[in-house]
Order: C-alpha cells, then sequence, then structure tokens
C-alpha cells in the first residue's frame, strides 16, 4: 500500500482474507438441511463436510461464527483500513462468495436496526465522527489583509498580531 505521499506503509500484512458463515435460513431449515462448515478456530481453518467425507482444510486470518455480530465484524475487518485511510493510506475491502452467502448483508446489512448495519454504513459513521473532530480553515491573505472565507462574510477582516518575540529581525 501507499499513502498520499508515496511512502510504502510497513505493516504486517497487506492483504487479509476472512471468512463469515452464516446461519441457516429458516427455509433451509425446514427443508431439512444442516450446517456442513466445521470452523477450526484455534488454526482458523475451515473444513467442509462432503458425502459424509472431510474435505481439505481453508486457511483464513480470522473465521466469523454465524452468530458473529455486525460491530464485531467491522472493527476487526474494517477499522483498521479506515483509520489508515484516515492518514492517507488507500484501502480496499470487498465481499466475495457465491449468491446467498451474505455479502449484502455483511456489507450494506440493515439501515434501519442499528446493530444490523454493515461496513458500508458503519464506514461513513466512522470517517464522519473523525472528520467532524478536524479544524478546517480557508485563510485568504491580501495586501497584509487577512479575510476568514468559511466566515460567511467575505468583507469581514482578521486583526493581524505580531508577536515581536518570534519576529524575524
Ligand atoms: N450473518 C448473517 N446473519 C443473519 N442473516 C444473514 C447473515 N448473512 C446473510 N444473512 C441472510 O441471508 C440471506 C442472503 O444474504 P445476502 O442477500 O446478503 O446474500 P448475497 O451474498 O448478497 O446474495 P446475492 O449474491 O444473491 O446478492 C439474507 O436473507 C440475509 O439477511
Amino acid at each position: 500500500m501507499e499513502n498520499l505521499n508515496g511512502d510504502s506503509q510497513s505493516s504486517q500484512e497487506n492483504v487479509r482474507v476472512f471468512i463469515r458463515v452464516r446461519p441457516l435460513s429458516k427455509k433451509e431449515v425446514a427443508e431439512g438441511n444442516e450446517n456442513i462448515v466445521i470452523c477450526d478456530h484455534k488454526d482458523n481453518l475451515i473444513v467442509l463436510k462432503k458425502n459424509g467425507e472431510h474435505t481439505k482444510p481453508f486457511k483464513f486470518d480470522h473465521i466469523f461464527v454465524p452468530t458473529t455480530a455486525q460491530l464485531e465484524m467491522y472493527r476487526m475487518v474494517a477499522f483498521p483500513i479506515v483509520e489508515k485511510a484516515l492518514e492517507g493510506y488507500n484501502g480496499t475491502i470487498f465481499a466475495y462468495g457465491q449468491t446467498g452467502t451474505g455479502k449484502t448483508y455483511t456489507m450494506a446489512g440493515n439501515h434501519q436496526v442499528p446493530e444490523l448495519k454493515g461496513i458500508i454504513p458503519n464506514t461513513f459513521s466512522h470517517i464522519f465522527s473523525q472528520i467532524s473532530r478536524w479544524q478546517l480553515t480557508y485563510l485568504e491573505i491580501y495586501n497584509e489583509e487577512v479575510r476568514d472565507l468559511l466566515s460567511g462574510d467575505p468583507n469581514k477582516k482578521l486583526a493581524i498580531r505580531e508577536r515581536k518575540d518570534i519576529a524575524s529581525t
């Protein structure tokens, strides 16, 4: 990753891969389907049960189980990327998976219910909560007169105070 100044980022991993296992839907349960995903949290491995056999293990950076809350997911997956973006680094989060696996639920979620919001609305809240603390000034200095262009009054001049202790000789 590179920041806006072109410096390279010295983080541990530039690409991290997470897996989120969604709960079976009511319909899937009613049809007699059962969970075929076996999670090994210690080593972050997933094994699938297929025709009574187990597939080879698939390794991830972290496994999110069906009970994982949206905010927990956000804190682990998106929070560090958004923090880095606020420092000027580029970052990307994308959801990949077959239809019905929970990409929309994870990325968008339910906007009406705060705890069900997904990564996108939580990212906006995160960014706006940070930038609301920033202070932005937009000044014009012209003929030794200073004007605050965000004051709403373009004719209002700011007072210039001279500090003799730091004035250059
Ligand atoms: N972690 C979860 N907890 C509870 N319900 C979930 C979860 N993930 C997905 N679901 C539900 O499973 C269903 C399918 O999820 P979703 O629509 O997000 O899948 P998708 O991958 O975006 O599908 P498509 O590719 O077809 O758009 C939805 O009803 C969603 O609410």
